[in-house]
């Protein structure tokens, strides 16, 4: 059974390069809301705070908000990327992610030596890691640069694959960020098909999206973020409306 429980939810990162005693760090904790100082004195930006919610299985919710608010981050953070600060997460069924196309792959091995790899690491047989190999090699259409260190790819080639690779597996829990839409037109047609299966057989999907006609194609909830908060959750027509009505959200006080 699918679930992502976020529970208080809180996500920051601290910012090395600002000394303990700097000027800069100062006026920084004075005037903004988001970069503070944490329990140690270190300079921190706080990505996500006191998250609350459930999304349960059969559930299809877009993350929406502005540059900065977070979408980026709690889609790493479900994708187990990066550990909550504060509060707990809860995720349960297996993660296919579209976020980062070369996360989880080694640029140092060819195309199809990641292909193998990702099997391999997925518990995969023999049998099963060369129908995935056939697959991908297939799909992603990348003919002799399978052969090649993936580290060589253009960003485009490296989408292919990753895309590829993501989709020919079933998860239960999908995570994508729009960057699948940089892929040239003949690719996304392509990939809106095989999206289309994917999506239909996932338990629960998670889009980061700026885009409101994806949001509203692929979704049925959104969930808005400004400065690493909620402040709208709830069927996607009413959430967006609402943005449409009121784009510039009003930052969320300091505890
Ligand atoms: N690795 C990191 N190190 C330091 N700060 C980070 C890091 N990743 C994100 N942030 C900060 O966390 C906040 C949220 O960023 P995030 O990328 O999640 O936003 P977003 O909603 O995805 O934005 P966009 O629409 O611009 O992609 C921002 O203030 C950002 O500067």
């Amino acid at each position: 059974m699918a679930r992502i429980v976020a529970d208080r939810l809180t996500i920051e990162f601290p910012l090395y390069h600002m000394g303990a005693r700097s000027l800069k760090k100062r006026l920084l904790s004075k005037a903004s809301v988001r970069v503070q100082t944490d329990d140690s004195n270190r300079v921190v930006v706080a990505a996500l705070r006191d998250l609350d919610f459930r999304i349960e299985r059969g559930e299809r919710v877009a993350l929406v908000g502005s540059n900065g608010a977070g979408k980026t981050t709690l889609l790493r953070t479900i994708a187990g990327i990066y550990e909550p600060v504060g509060g707990e997460l809860t995720v349960e069924g297996e993660i296919g992610s579209l976020i980062d196309p070369g996360a989880g792959m080694d640029g140092d091995s060819t195309g199809r030596e990641n292909i193998r790899l990702r099997g391999l690491y997925r518990g995969m047989d023999e049998a099963a890691i060369a129908a995935l190999e056939t697959d991908v090699a297939a799909f992603s259409d990348l003919g002799e640069f399978l052969e090649v260190p993936t580290r060589g790819y253009s960003a485009g080639m490296g989408i292919r694959l990753a895309f590829a690779m993501a989709t020919a597996m079933a998860p239960q829990i999908l995570l994508m960020d729009e960057w699948f839409l940089a892929g040239d037109a003949n690719f996304m047609q392509k990939a809106e098909a095989r999206l289309h299966t994917l999506v239909n057989n996932a338990d629960i999907l998670v889009i980061a999206t700026h885009d409101f006609e994806i949001a509203r194609r692929w979704c049925t909830r959104a969930i808005r973020l400004n400065a690493g908060r909620i402040i709208a959750d709830g069927p996607v027509d009413e959430v967006l409306a609402a943005m449409e009505a009121s784009p510039a959200a009003v930052e969320a006080p300091a505890e």
